[in-house]
């Protein structure tokens, strides 16, 4: 192997990123949120870039992953697997979540109980996408290739992307970051978010995050969306809160302006419910999210659509395994996003271009976020980002920017470092629960 690829340090710097108090199931986001940035740095001299959770269950596997990989391959991303199982030092706990679940859980959900279930080898994907990117991005730039190559070629020149919709609060309850978005809490407020992100990035779908307030509130949001942008692909995504009888009213309501309705039940067997009651087709970030639950869920009818998301299906070559595995059941294919920066996106948008059968535009925070340690932000035209043909992801370093958000998170005295949106609900109303309807 040429020396030049072969691994000689790895950097892991977990960071604290500025959030906005957006509304979910489970709470309000946190007023930062922690990431981790993962550098491999080769024999060459050259630095590859990935990005992944940060939370504290992840740090715990990445430490003994970035310790093993020096003296290897940047080439040997299909190895990257087997030596997370083999460093992943088994049984943990404490790491804060708020959830209870951390350790190598076998059965939980993950700790917003937003992406679905949560296991030992899911969370291991999860760290070991940020490795694989990361050494992708070093294989490229040393090749001088971009990594939509190394994954087989683009087949478009450019990645459309969704506007994510959120209800929001103009401030946290607890002080923080404030931006310049205000509060977003009925459809008049949601169509005005809208209005701004069609103006500032010209995006042509739209995702509402729902689960927040009862679903007629919603529904009137998404037909305030329909009169405002009549024609545009009109998502909503309750993450499970709502019961099969629920989500067949509200699909049977909103039939004519749907793309996809996103997770409306919860678990398979609920999915499957709904989707053989309504025309719409349903999409899934939380019932498949490990190929463990493919074959149930397929069998069953239970999803049309499959969000992908590098970071826990395991990195680019994972996700390209499981449109590989969409397009043999005929499942459609979109992408998932949770909070996350340029690096991410980069990645996002390098799969994104080599895969066929992703006919929806993919979700992104990425707009939400006022930092980033990328040098350059990435810039949306008409909701698209042109794919890099930069070697690698085409993303470069800001290190002080890197440096500063380190700081925070040095800074942070452990209540930050574990996202947890119930938490800071909390902050507002302690009696506050998840609700169904
Ligand atoms: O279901 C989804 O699309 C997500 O889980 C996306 C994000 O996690 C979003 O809900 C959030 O961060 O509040
Ligand atoms: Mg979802």
């Amino acid at each position: 192997m040429d020396a030049k690829l072969i691994v000689d340090e790895v950097r892991l710097t977990p960071i604290l990123i500025s959030d906005p108090p957006l509304l979910n199931v489970q709470g309000v986001h946190q007023p930062y949120t922690p990431r981790l940035v993962v550098e491999v740095i080769t024999r060459g001299g050259v630095s590859g870039l990935g990005e992944t959770y940060g939370d504290g269950v992840y740090l715990d596997l990445a430490r003994p992953l970035a310790e093993a990989l020096p003296g290897r391959a940047v080439t040997d991303v299909n190895d990257l697997f087997a030596l997370a199982e083999a460093t992943d030092p088994g049984p943990r706990s404490g790491s804060g979540s708020g959830s209870g679940d951390e350790g190598a859980s076998e059965a939980g959900v993950d700790a917003g109980g937003l992406r679905g279930v949560r296991t030992a080898d899911k969370l291991r994907l999860s760290v070991v996408s940020a490795f694989e990117t990361a050494c992708l991005d070093a294989l490229g730039k040393t090749l001088g290739l971009p990594v939509h190559a190394l994954l087989g070629g683009k087949v478009r020149d450019s990645v459309e992307y969704s506007a994510y919709l959120f209800y929001r609060w103009a401030a946290h309850p607890a002080g923080g970051p404030v931006d310049d978005w205000g509060a977003a809490l009925d459809p008049a407020g949601i169509v005005a978010q809208a209005r701004r992100f069609d103006r500032a990035h010209g995006f042509r779908s739209f995702k509402l995050k729902g689960g927040v307030f009862p679903p007629e509130q919603e529904m009137a949001a998404i037909r305030a969306l329909a009169e405002e942008f009549p024609g545009r692909p009109l998502r909503l995504d309750p993450n499970g809160a709502w019961s099969v009888e629920t989500s067949l009213s509200v699909a049977r309501e909103l039939k004519d302006v749907l793309e996809y309705l996103e997770d409306p039940a919860s678990g398979t067997d609920a999915m499957a419910e709904v989707a053989a009651g309504t025309e719409v087709p349903l999409a899934t970030n939380m019932c498949v999210t490990t190929v463990q639950e493919i074959p149930e869920a397929f069998a069953k009818g239970a999803v049309r659509i499959v969000l992908c998301d590098h970071h826990y299906w395991g990195g680019l070559g994972r996700t390209r395994e499981l449109a590989a595995l969409c397009r043999t059941y005929g499942v459609g294919l979109s992408m998932h996003s949770n909070t996350h920066l340029g690096i991410s996106l980069a990645a996002m948008t390098q799969v994104a271009a080599t895969l066929p059968e992703l006919h929806h535009a993919c979700d992104t925070h990425y707009p939400w976020q006022t930092e980033d340690i990328v040098t350059t932000r990435p810039v949306f035209r008409d909701g698209r980002l042109t794919v890099s043909d930069a070697p690698g992801l085409g993303v470069d370093l800001d290190r002080d920017a890197l440096a500063a958000l380190h700081r925070r998170w040095l800074d942070d005295d452990g209540t930050l470092r574990d996202r947890d949106d119930a938490a800071a609900m909390h902050a507002a109303n302690p009696e506050w629960r998840p609700r169904r309807w």
